[in-house]
């Protein structure tokens, strides 16, 4: 269905090409997952695909792209559209309706369908993307996870035989991620549609895929059948990628397996006999039935290690987070109030209430994760807390300052917002210029010194003379984080910054927030990065806050979660079924091969 051969391409302006000789072969109904650093070129290939690349962008093209034998240079673009279906990675630039009826019903007009054959099929794909009740909303009143949802409704609408998906659900929430991807690989196995979607979160992916390809440096560097990738794991360490919770604590239990979710992993324990062996350890101490269960069990799975355990060693990153557990972070109740909201009520439109009486308190130094539905109201509310909205009811005080008698630039310097789509915040000539933009808008001194710190911080030292435009995706969010960090503002807010970053970029950005004095509070639908870096989680539903504490603490309240469409780490899940405490892959390790459990195992 797609056969790329040695395929070269770069961009205009830029002297080094970006696809560096790409061969590969795509068969009819695959579903294929490619993934890679951020900036490696997975977009650039994906708008290959169906034209975008070169007949809009220009540039230096050579080699081979073919869909269903179609050449993409030699065809129009309209013809390729009706065989690829491209889902943007930033959705503001596919949504071009006004209403989310129209917007879903224009592909299936464009290939002159029937007008009940049309109706059918928005119903369908809303239906299916969790978005009926919406059908005659304005596509600017959604908030990013449904605008998601959105361009993936208007493109199954079209039923197309090659999907290309650049991170569709990078914005979505847990549930809502696992819902539309069951339907995806439904319909890919009905319609033996063909999919390559690109995604960083392959932890939530893999299970879905038949197949995962890795980039690297605009070259592919791994192609392996889904249920084989992570039998080689010290690829995906070397490259810094994400691993599912359940390979990784196998891996590090010695296990030569790598299951792909919560069940396969459990079965793989019950094989190793955890459980019982949890559950004996559990029981009064008897040394003669230990000994006997030590000699009669097997020694292999802790010594015999050969898939990696090296590579393991080698990371430097990914895992440590979960080490340095922040939940210990304890925040004084002596620290300063930083936000104080008193039954806040806001809305975008007279009598719809988007929040619904929020009461909330944050102290100096708190990092805090706000989790929830897609559409609960937590980018609404960051907004209040950088006063760019008032409040309809109730109040909002920053720093001691009711934000009713105060614009965002009166807090200027002092909180520093970042926004869900970074593309709004970036308007200089430079990665550099937009991290000096403020400092010098602040006439503050060291402003050279504070570009460079935090184009550092956020990895973006080496590309800091770029056009922000020309970047990546993740390259342009973390520009944008760069650009508020350079103020050193007290409060950060950060609309979903982990987004479409590979595991090494968001520990290097959760790390340098961690160990800096701000105060952070940041939207995510990550938990396992909230559980990692967070010292206080908020769950928000409808507009209310219904849960708040510590990680450890929201984790267990799976009711708020499930009405949240949250669902809990792997790792804990597996916790839970073993009948122990842990939080992490490493205080789960840490607890099976503790001294009572390894001495019966062992
Ligand atoms: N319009 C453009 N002009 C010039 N260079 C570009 C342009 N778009 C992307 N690039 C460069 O091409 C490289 C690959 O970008 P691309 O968006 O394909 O990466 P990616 O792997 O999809 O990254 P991410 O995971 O961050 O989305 C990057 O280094 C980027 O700087
Ligand atoms: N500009 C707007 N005009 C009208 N309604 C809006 C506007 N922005 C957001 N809304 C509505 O407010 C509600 C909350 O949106 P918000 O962006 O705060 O949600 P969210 O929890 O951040 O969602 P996501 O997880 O998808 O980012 C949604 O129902 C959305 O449709």
């Amino acid at each position: 269905m797609i056969e790329i051969k040695d395929l070269w391409y770069t961009y205009p302006g830029r002297s080094e090409p970006t696809l560096k000789g790409i061969n590969l072969r795509v068969e009819k109904g695959e579903f294929v997952l490619l993934t890679g650093p951020t900036g490696c070129g997975k977009s650039t290939l994906l708008k290959t695909l169906n034209g975008i690349i070169p007949h809009e962008s220009g540039g230096i093209f050579s080699g081979s792209v073919k869909v269903k034998g179609m050449e993409t240079t030699e065809s129009n673009q309209m013809e390729i559209s009706k065989e690829v279906g491209l889902v943007f990675q930033n959705p503001d630039d596919q949504i071009f309706s006004t209403t989310v009826e129209d917007e879903v019903a224009f592909g299936p007009e464009n290939l002159c369908f029937e007008r009940e054959e049309i109706d059918r099929k928005v119903k369908e794909a809303l239906q299916i993307v969790g978005m009926s009740g919406h059908r005659l909303d304005s596509t600017n009143s959604l908030s990013g996870g449904q605008k998601q949802r959105i361009c993936i409704a208007s493109m199954l609408a079209m039923a197309p035989e090659v999907l290309a998906m650049d991170e569709p659900v990078s914005q979505m929430d847990p549930m809502g991620t696992h819902e539309v991807l069951n339907t995806v690989r439904e319909l890919n196995r009905k319609l033996k549609t063909t999919i390559l979607l690109v995604e960083h979160r392959l932890h939530e992916l893999a299970p879905f895929v038949d197949r995962i390809v890795i980039m690297d440096d605009g070259k592919i560097v791994f192609d392996q059948p889904a249920s084989k990738a992570f039998d080689h794991l010290e690829v995906f360490y070397r490259l810094g990628l994400r691993i599912p919770e359940p390979v990784e604590l196998c891996h590090r239990l010695g296990i030569k397996a790598s299951p792909l979710s919560v069940s396969g992993a459990l079965a793989v324990l019950d094989r190793e006999n955890f459980k019982e062996n949890i559950r004996r350890s559990q029981l009064p101490s008897n040394p003669e039935e230990n000994t006997v269960i030590k000699n009669s069990s097997r020694k292999d799975s802790v010594e015999n290690n050969t898939h990696g355990n090296n590579a393991h060693e080698n990371n430097t990153h990914g895992n440590n987070a979960h080490e340095n557990n922040a939940f210990e972070n304890n925040v004084s109740e002596n620290n300063a109030s930083i936000i104080s909201i008193q039954d806040l009520w806001s809305g975008y439109e007279k009598n719809k209430m988007v929040l619904k009486g929020i009461n909330l308190e944050i102290r100096k130094g708190e990092r805090v994760a706000i989790m929830g539905t897609n559409g609960s109201g937590k980018s609404t509310l960051l907004l209040h807390l950088a006063a760019i909205l008032k409040p309809d009811k109730g109040n909002v005080k920053v720093f001691g300052e009711d934000t009713k008698s105060r614009n965002p630039y009166s807090f200027a310097g002092k909180v520093g917002f970042v926004f869900q789509n970074p593309d709004l915040m970036l308007f200089c000539d430079s990665a550099e210029e937009e991290a000096r933009f403020g400092p010098v808008q602040l006439k503050y001194s060291n402003i050279e010194e504070r570009v460079r710190n935090s184009l550092e911080a956020m990895s973006i030292l080496p590309l800091r003379h770029d056009l922000p435009q020309a970047l990546s995706r993740g390259q342009r969010l973390r520009t944008a984080v760069a650009s508020v960090l350079s103020i050193t503002p007290e409060l950060i807010l950060l609309d979903e910054p982990t987004t479409g970053q590979d595991r090494v970029n968001i520990e290097q950005m959760m790390d340098f927030f961690k160990n800096n004095n701000s105060t952070l509070i940041f939207c995510t639908h990550d938990i396992e990065v909230a559980m990692s870096y967070a010292t206080r989680i908020l769950v928000m539903n409808d507009g209310q806050i219904i849960a708040d504490g510590k990680g450890k603490e929201v984790i267990k309240d799976t009711e708020s979660l499930r009405k949240a469409s949250l669902t809990q780490p792997p790792v804990v899940e597996i916790a839970n079924y073993l009948g122990v405490n842990a939080f992490s892959v490493k205080e789960l390790v840490k607890t099976l091969t503790s001294r009572s459990v390894e001495g019966i195992k062992c």
